[in-house]
């Protein structure tokens, strides 16, 4: 059946001439438990790659059975960047007859791994490439001398030419008794790292499970991290949070174009856009990471030289794009920015250092992060090239690495969130607070006053307000200096403010003017305070600079007593301008008062 469903495909191959017959030891013997477990199978492959004559997998069988193609002992996996076709043929033998061994364990109950086919008893097995961005992979399965299956898994071909519905390129085939061959012919422009794997569908299935999982921790963990930082800019409103977030999301969508997740769930009917996506994506990875270095580094502060020429930086990535855009080469658009990818890594490294350097507590962060993310990255390049043994851990070097980089810098960003949470709350401080006495500003006033004296109306509380100004002080200020002047407020102050009750509020009202706001005071325990807190200033500067003396005007809010109807609606709004308007006429009355102690030869307290 498979041979009628592949003949037409195969017509111009399907003559196969069988000049020299392979030698048993170079065919891959199969039996239904052999090669169950995957298997990376490159040593098995034999390679041609002398150049571009085979045009045909007709011709490829006819050189391999000529010896020109040589065995790949040494397990080859990577073949580098090359415009060449690479062929690779791999002889299979499922040995029914001779081989009691395997006879016997070609039993029909083997019932997962085998299938009649025409009376044959035939084994199944998964080929699989384990590269989701080879541009074309033609993979045909040769029995006797015809060619009865072909299959093109390329990522450059339409997603609904695979049969098999998976991440990577792969072939189900149930291998008939006798001899098969399989034969691939690759072609791609970017690097050519092509492992070739062999299971049973059932430990395909398990792969697939296992990458399904580490997939789904690296994007969901990609996700909370991007989520969780796109909150704390809409909260901080830091730019920094934003650039994480893009920075995270052109890595994910970057990560789509060379696991094949992107053309295998989004743009699979669009074959094209993948081979364009591929060094676009990559593009806006390095312009997120280069300007989320810039700002989270804080590059204006730590590194102003650098941050001058930003512009020139950003330049050179656009005039990269255009080159690559005008000279239309995607071999050339990955290679040069591979070339910038790593040079991308050392240059965020060493920015890191020398903001660490200049005083950046957060570098000591971000350095660490982008090793792990460089390292990570390393391994799978060099695994990619061949450099260091494959597996494929090494290949999802990039992807752990850049979890680990992601990870740390999150921390670092949830302590740049501590450390603005803690300026903020300064600043906040600060703002309410006068430097030079530590008392309450005017500004603190309405924020601090307003709920207290709202709530005392309501619950018909007793409140009283003292206006204090410093006698004679211009004349201290002229005679030693406006420094002494400063050195008196700050002990008047301090006076003050070790004698009212920790409930009592004490505003730096004006310049040598204070106010206390005192919650549940008469007038008469008003006036008391204000006596003592007179005598006390006179007694505790009399000692220093120079002696002061202070007018203080009193007034108090005697319970208001509303009507049942005023109360209700006084509840209604709680806001009532009207109380605004009493606390304000309150004051002005303190303020009457105090003019009245000034009349009066000051040093004394009026009760209004
Ligand atoms: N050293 C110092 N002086 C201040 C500060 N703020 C205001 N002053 C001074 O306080 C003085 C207030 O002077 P006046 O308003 O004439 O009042 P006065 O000299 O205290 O006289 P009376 O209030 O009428 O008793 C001015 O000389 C201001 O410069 C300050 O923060 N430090």
């Amino acid at each position: 059946m498979l041979f009628i469903a592949w003949h037409s495909v195969a017509q111009e191959n399907s003559s196969v001439s069988a000049s020299h017959p392979v030698s048993k030891n170079d065919t891959l013997p199969l039996t239904s438990t052999s090669y169950t477990d995957r298997t990376l199978l490159n040593n098995r492959l034999f390679l041609y790659q002398s150049g571009n004559e085979i045009t045909s997998a007709a011709q490829a069988i006819a050189a391999f059975k000529q010896g020109q193609f040589s065995q790949n002992t040494a397990g080859q996996v990577s073949f580098g960047f090359t415009n060449a076709v690479l062929w690779a043929v791999l002889p299979v033998n499922v040995n029914t007859v001779s081989n009691s061994q395997i006879g016997a364990s070609l039993e029909i109950s083997q019932a997962a791994d085998t299938q009649n086919i025409d009376n044959k008893t035939s084994l199944k097995r998964v080929i699989e490439i384990d590269n989701a961005w080879l541009d074309k992979i033609d993979v045909f399965f040769i029995e006797g001398n015809e060619i009865v299956r072909r299959e093109a898994l390329g990522d450059t071909e339409h997603i609904e030419r695979r049969v098999y519905n998976a991440r990577m390129p792969t072939v189900s085939y149930a291998f008939s008794p006798g001899e098969t061959f399989v034969v691939f012919r690759f072609v791609s422009q970017d690097p050519m790292t092509i492992p070739v794997y062999l299971s049973n569908e059932q430990a395909k299935k398990t792969v697939m499970l296992e990458n399904a999982y580490f997939y789904g921790f690296l994007y969901g963990a990609l996700l909370i991290l991007l989520v969780y930082n796109l909150v704390l800019f809409v909260y901080l409103r830091e730019r920094k949070y934003l650039l994480y977030s893009c920075y995270l999301f052109a890595f994910t969508a970057f990560n789509f174009t060379y696991t094949g997740h992107g053309y295998w769930w989004f743009w699979g009917a669009y074959p094209s856009v993948q081979q364009w996506l591929m060094p676009a994506l990559m593009l806006c990875y390095i312009t997120a990471g280069v300007t989320f270095t810039i700002e989270f580094l804080n590059t204006k502060k730590y590194l102003p030289s650098l941050f001058a020429k930003r512009k020139l930086i950003y330049s050179g990535l656009l005039l990269l794009a255009l080159i690559m855009l005008i000279y239309g080469n995607q071999r050339f658009a990955i290679l040069a920015q591979l070339v910038i990818l790593t040079s991308l890594s050392l240059w965020m490294l060493l920015i890191g250092i020398l903001c660490y350097r200049n005083g950046n507590t957060l570098a000591k962060f971000f350095v660490p992060a982008i090793l792990l993310g460089t390292g990570g990255a390393t391994v799978s390049s060099l695994a990619t090239w061949g450099v260091v043994p494959y597996s494929q851990w090494a290949f999802r070097g990039i992807e752990l690495g850049m979890f680990l980089e992601m990870s740390l810098l999150s921390v670092s960003l949830g302590f740049n969130f501590k450390e603005v949470y803690k300026a903020r709350l300064s600043a906040e401080f600060t703002s309410r607070v006068d430097p030079l006495t530590n008392l309450y500003n005017r500004r603190a006033f309405s924020q601090l006053v307003y709920p207290l004296w709202e709530l005392g109306v309501r619950k018909k509380q007793k409140l009283a307000v003292v206006l204090i100004d410093l006698d004679w002080f211009k004349q201290i200020n002229d005679a030693f200096g406006h420094d002494a002047g400063d050195r008196v407020l700050e002990l008047v102050a301090k006076t003050i403010k070790e004698r009212v009750r920790s409930s009592d509020l004490v505003f730096r009202w004006g310049g040598e003017e204070f106010l206390l706001f005192l919650p549940d005071t008469s007038l008469q325990e008003a006036t008391t305070l204000a006596e003592t807190l007179r005598v006390a200033v006179e007694k505790e500067t009399s000692g220093g600079i120079a002696k002061v003396t202070m007018s203080i005007g009193i007034a108090s809010l005697a319970p208001y007593h509303q009507t049942a109807a005023e109360n209700e609606e006084s509840n209604l709004k709680s806001t009532d301008k009207t109380n605004e308007m009493s606390l304000h006429e309150l004051i002005k009355s303190a303020d009457n008062a105090l003019y009245q102690a000034k009349q009066n030869g000051r040093n004394c307290v009026v009760a209004a």
